[in-house]
């Protein structure tokens, strides 16, 4: 089954169009990047795929549901970190935990999501005495104590330490397992390549590219880059078929001693796609 489907997928505000006919067929159980530029219209489709903004046009399913008419029942199903962090009271991170817990049907245990998150000594702390990224914490610990059939993170990991992203990622990593489908934006391209099995690039609305992280924008079929020590210094060359070339060199007797053979990174592939969409 699908479990977020967009299909020509709009939103302008006043003249402008931030969202210019976005599709999307997100599978159960995946995990799925959206790339893109600041102002590339990924919040707008994420609030509305989560069924928190008005769209101009377009169908949508999520859990086979539209969100803009979506209950309670719906919405039970679902978790969202949104990219700016609601208000709290003035309650601890567990009274907060406990206090979203209870709003759920068969929500996980408050101490277990508070220590998932890597929050378990500050459980007693007042919320407005935490850290940036500690209060992100606290949102993810939010978006999931409902047990989501699908999770929404906007930008999740902004004002992690790196130490916490490595835990959100095997967070993730958990939560996928169980199979909870997620559907992330992320500024950060290792994230995005360490978790999600497919990733989508907006520019300016629309979808400038799709595929996985192996895959995208023709990455995988890119040529490489070879190097190694030449005799007058350094050298390189971009070429299709690394192998005969590293051959040839061989059969010339070439010091290969600091050969590397390397493809382009996912944001080398990503910001030349964004270059060619502007
Ligand atoms: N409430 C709003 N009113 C007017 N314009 C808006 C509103 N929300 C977003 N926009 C505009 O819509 C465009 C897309 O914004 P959006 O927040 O969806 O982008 P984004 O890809 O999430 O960007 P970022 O990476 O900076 O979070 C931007 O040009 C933005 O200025």
């Amino acid at each position: 089954m699908t479990a977020i489907e967009a299909r020509g997928l709009r939103k302008a505000y006043g003249g402008h169009e931030a969202v210019a006919g976005i599709d999307l067929a997100i599978p159960n159980g995946e995990v799925f990047a959206l790339l893109g530029p600041n102002g590339a219209g990924k919040t707008t489709t994420v609030e509305i795929l989560e069924g928190h903004r008005r769209r101009d046009a377009g169908e949508i399913r999520v859990l086979g549901t539209d969100p803009a008419g979506a209950g309670r029942a719906w919405r039970a199903r679902i978790g969202i970190v949104a990219q700016s962090a609601t208000d709290v009271a003035d309650l601890t991170v567990g009274e907060t935990v406990r206090h979203i817990a209870g709003c759920y049907p068969r929500p996980r245990r408050a101490a277990e999501v508070i220590d998932l998150v890597g929050l378990a000594d500050k459980t007693r702390a007042r919320v407005r005495t935490l850290s940036g990224g500690q209060r992100r914490r606290l949102d993810v610990a939010l978006g999931i104590v409902g047990r989501p059939e699908v999770l929404f993170l906007d930008e999740p990991t902004t004002g992690f330490d790196p130490q916490a992203r490595r835990q959100f990622w095997e967070l993730v990593r958990v939560l996928a397992a169980e199979g909870t489908t997620i559907l992330l934006t992320t500024h950060y391209l290792d994230e995005a390549e360490a978790l999600a099995d497919r990733l989508a690039v907006i520019a300016g609305g629309v979808v400038v590219a799709e595929g996985t992280p192996a895959t995208l924008g023709g990455r995988s079929a890119a040529g490489v880059v070879v190097s190694w020590a030449g005799a007058d210094g350094p050298r390189m060359e971009h070429t299709d078929d690394p192998t005969a070339l590293i051959g040839r060199l061989a059969a010339a007797g070439t010091d290969l001693s600091a050969l590397s053979v390397t493809r382009p990174s996912l944001e080398d592939t990503y910001l030349t796609l964004i270059g060619e969409a502007r």
